[in-house]
């Protein structure tokens, strides 16, 4: 299946007691492409990229994974096939250091059976470490609590994490919450070389259009829990409808 997207939902839904929050989504990533959601608070993103990582059980139609059926697949599963996704709210343990955020990703990468406690006595995981931090520009950082950075910092560990399992999905749910202006620039193009560099698959949702119109190499904007339009940045943004209807709301 060499040209089967990265991801396709077909008529995805999710309803809690009954009321739909996620509805008939259906939409196709192709490798290699940055494709960000926006919307207004409550449209649904969110709900949607728990149901594309497995944390919600979609309640109606499909996702697929390089054209395997991964609907019913438990996080876990879904992981190991190489889907990755940070949070809106830190994900991080303040009192361990920025390395050995790292070295237990990367342990937990590399399995939890026996031979992986052996390996971990030898400290394999140096290397891949080191990569990591020098690919986040963290490296300066290395022995720093995660409650002693900044919150750019913070979103960079976040990321840098990600990478130690090496996904080729990465779902990045507003990577620049909490972040100053100061430290935005920096982000954006840490996320740019994670995407064009590395050829990896991205879908991000953030509020600020500012950052996506150099990212993104097409929007889908959410409302209500559908999927409202999907299209390349300059043609949604001219379409009249979308732009006040919409995407006022969302910025
Ligand atoms: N577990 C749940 N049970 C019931 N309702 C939920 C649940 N999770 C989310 N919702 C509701 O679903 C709607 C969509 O929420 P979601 O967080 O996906 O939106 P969003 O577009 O990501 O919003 P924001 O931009 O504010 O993060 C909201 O009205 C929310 O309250």
């Amino acid at each position: 299946m060499a040209d089967a997207p990265v991801l396709r939902l077909r008529g995805l839904g999710w309803a809690v007691r009954g009321v739909p929050i996620v509805e008939d989504v259906s939409l196709a990533v192709d490798e290699g492409e940055f494709l960000a959601f926006i919307g207004p608070n409550g449209a649904g993103k969110t709900s949607l990229f728990n149901l594309v990582s497995g944390l919600c059980p979609a309640t109606s139609g499909s996702i697929e994974l390089d054209g395997a059926d991964i609907t019913a697949a438990p996080v876990a599963a879904r992981a190991r096939r190489g889907i990755g996704r940070t949070f809106q709210t830190s994900s991080l343990w303040p009192g361990l250091t920025v390395a050995e955020h790292l070295r237990l990703a990367a342990q937990a990468a590399a399995g939890t059976g026996a031979r992986g406690l052996l390996r971990r006595r030898a400290e394999p995981y140096r290397e891949q470490v080191d990569a990591t931090l020098d690919r986040t520009r963290l490296g300066h950082r290395a022995e720093a609590l995660a409650g002693a950075l900044s919150h750019g910092e913070k979103r960079k560990l976040e990321l840098a994490v990600l990478l130690v399992g090496d996904p080729r999905l990465i779902l990045l749910d507003e990577p620049m919450a909490g972040v100053s202006a100061e430290e935005v620039p920096a982000l954006v193009e840490l996320i740019r070389a994670v995407h064009r560099d590395q050829g990896r698959t991205v879908l991000m949702v953030e509020h600020h259009m500012d950052v996506l119109l150099g990212l993104a190499d097409r929007l889908a904007v959410m409302h209500h829990g559908t999927l409202l339009a999907l299209d390349a940045p300059a043609r949604l943004m001219a379409d009249a409808t979308v732009q006040q209807a919409y995407l006022g709301e969302a910025l």
